[in-house]
C-alpha cells in the first residue's frame, strides 16, 4: 500500500521517467490495467478532446476525511511532494487526479461509504495524450533511495501494458443486461421539490438543487473500461471522467466546467436552465429560443453567474463575462450557458478556486450554506461525489476541475445514476422530474437502458 504524505519527518523521493509512444488508445490502455490495477485507475478527457489522461496503479495517495480545510490539505501536500521530492526537471508533469465529496457533513450511509471527503492519487503509470502525442510516465515514490531493481521492474511492466494496449482492440464484452431498475426515493424526491418550492416562495432561500438516483442491476458485472468507452460514444461533446476506488468507479460525461487554470488564465462556466432537444430542427430551435427568454430558467441561471462573478472578482482581474447566456446544445438536452474568464491574481491556487466555487448555485443553491443544509435534510440520500468537483492538477499548479454530473457509480453488477435540477419559486415537481429523466439518458444509454420508460 503506498504511503501518503503529511508526516513532517518523512522525506519522500519522487522518481519519474517518460517515454513517447506512437499509436496508443487511451481506452485500450485503461483496459490493459484490468488485471493488475482494477480499482486503482483514472480516466480523463477534456471537452475539446485536446487532452486525455489515464492513470494505472497508485504511486501515491493524498486524501483526507476533513470537513474543513479539505482543499488546502490536498493543495499543501501536493505542493510539498512536487517541491521537495521531485528531484529532476521533467518534460511531462506528473498529474494529481481525484475528487471531492459534494457535502462532507452528510452522514447518511450509502454506496459512497468508502469514498473519503477528498481522494487524490498519483498514478504509477500515467498516460498523457496531448495534441496527438502520447507519453507514458512511470512514477515511483519512496522513502528510500531509488532501487534500480524496482525501477527496472516498473519499466518491464510499463512495456507490457503498452504492448497489451497496442495489440488488442477494446474487448467486446458480453453485454450485461439490466435485470432490475429502481427509481430510488421517488416520493421523497417529489415531496422535497414541493417543500423546497414552498420555502422559496416564503423567501427562506432563493434556489435549491434537488437530486435523485436510479439503481440498475445487471445479470453480470459491467466492465469499467466498457462503461467509459460507451459514455464517450454517447456524449462525445462532453468531458469524460472516471475515478476508481477499490471495487467501485465513479464516472460520467459532464458538460460542466467548474474551473480551469492554465498559465494564470482562469475559466469557469455557468450552466443552469434546461430544456429537452426537439424531435426535429424546427422544434429544437423553438425550444432553444423559448429557453433563452424563459423567466424560470433565466432565474436559475442568473444565481449561478452572479455567484461565479463574485468569486472571480475576489480572485481574478480582467474579467470577461458576456451580458446574456447562450445555448449549449448536447445530445439529449439544451442548457443556458455563460462562459467566464479572468486572470488569476498572484498567490491564489486552483484548489482555492475550487473551494470558493463549490458548490455553485447550479448544484447547491442560493444562499449556499442554507441550500446545502436543505439538500442534506430533504434529499434523504448521500450524493457522494455526484455534483462535486473532480479533476486534475499538475506540478506547476495548472489543471482543471469539472462538476461530476451526468454520472454514475459503478459497482460490479450495480450502477447508481444521479440527476438533479435547480428549484426556484416557479418550479413544478412534475416538470422537474421530467428534467431529471432527460438528464439520466446519457448514462442510461451507456448501460444499455431503454429510453421510453
Ligand atoms: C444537477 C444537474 O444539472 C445542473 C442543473 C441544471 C438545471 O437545473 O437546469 C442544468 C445544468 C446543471 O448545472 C444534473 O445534471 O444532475
Ligand atoms: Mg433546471
Amino acid at each position: 500500500m503506498p504511503k501518503t504524505t503529511g508526516h513532517k519527518n518523512t522525506t519522500l523521493r519522487f522518481y519519474t521517467e517518460t517515454i513517447e509512444v506512437s499509436r496508443l488508445s487511451a481506452h485500450a490502455f485503461f483496459e490493459a490495467g484490468d488485471e493488475k490495477y482494477k480499482g486503482k485507475r483514472f480516466f480523463w478527457e477534456n471537452k475539446e478532446k485536446t487532452l486525455t489522461l489515464v492513470g494505472l496503479g497508485h504511486a501515491h495517495i493524498i486524501s483526507n476525511n476533513y470537513k474543513e480545510n479539505r482543499y488546502s490539505d490536498i493543495d499543501t501536500k501536493w505542493k510539498e511532494l512536487c517541491q521537495s521530492s521531485l528531484k529532476e526537471v521533467v518534460d511531462v508533469s506528473p498529474i494529481l487526479f481525484g475528487g471531492f465529496a459534494f457535502d462532507p457533513s452528510n452522514k447518511i450511509s450509502s454506496e459512497w461509504d468508502t469514498f473519503p471527503s477528498a481522494f487524490f492519487t498519483v498514478a504509477t503509470f500515467q498516460l498523457v495524450i496531448r495534441n496527438e502525442q502520447a507519453f507514458v510516465s512511470i512514477h515511483y515514490i519512496t522513502e528510500e533511495q531509488e532501487s534500480a531493481e524496482a525501477f527496472e521492474h516498473l519499466r518491464i511492466e510499463r512495456d507490457t501494458l503498452i504492448h497489451t494496449a497496442q495489440v488488442k482492440e477494446l474487448k467486446v464484452h458480453e453485454k450485461p443486461e439490466i435485470i432490475e431498475r429502481e427509481d430510488r426515493l421517488k416520493e421523497e424526491y417529489l415531496n422535497a421539490v414541493e417543500d423546497v418550492t414552498k420555502r422559496i416562495k416564503q423567501d427562506e432561500v432563493k434556489k435549491v438543487v434537488i437530486g435523485r438516483s436510479l439503481k440498475l442491476t445487471f445479470n453480470h458485472a459491467f466492465s469499467a473500461a466498457t462503461a467509459i468507452y460507451n459514455a464517450s460514444n454517447e456524449q462525445p461533446e462532453s468531458y469524460l471522467f472516471g475515478l476508481e476506488k477499490e471495487d467501485k468507479m465513479f464516472f460520467g460525461a459532464t458538460p460542466e466546467r467548474l474551473v480551469k487554470v492554465e498559465k494564470g488564465q482562469v475559466q469557469s462556466s455557468g450552466i443552469a436552465g434546461s430544456v429537452k432537444r426537439g424531435k426535429n430542427s424546427i422544434e429544437d430551435k423553438q425550444l432553444g429560443e423559448g429557453l433563452l427568454v424563459d423567466s424560470k430558467n433565466l432565474g436559475e441561471h442568473k444565481y449561478v453567474v452572479d455567484m461565479i462573478q463574485q468569486v472571480f472578482t475576489k480572485y481574478c482581474e480582467d474579467i470577461k463575462l458576456p451580458s446574456r447566456p447562450k445555448l449549449m446544445k448536447i445530445r439529449d438536452i439544451q442548457h443556458l450557458f455563460t462562459p467566464i474568464e479572468g486572470r488569476l491574481k498572484q498567490d491564489s491556487s486552483l484548489f482555492e478556486l475550487v473551494e470558493a466555487l463549490h458548490p455553485t448555485p447550479a448544484l447547491g443553491g442560493e444562499p449556499r450554506m442554507e441550500a446545502v443544509k436543505i439538500i442534506r435534510e430533504s434529499e434523504h440520500m448521500n450524493r457522494g461525489y455526484y455534483a462535486a468537483p473532480i479533476g486534475w492538477i499538475n506540478s506547476e499548479g495548472d489543471g482543471e476541475f469539472v462538476v461530476g454530473i451526468r454520472s454514475a457509480l459503478l459497482e460490479n453488477q450495480h450502477a447508481y445514476l444521479y440527476a438533479g435540477g435547480g428549484i426556484v419559486a416557479e418550479s413544478s415537481s412534475i416538470d422537474e422530474f421530467e428534467e431529471t429523466r432527460v438528464k439520466f439518458r446519457p448514462m442510461l444509454r451507456t448501460f444499455g437502458g431503454k429510453m421510453n420508460e
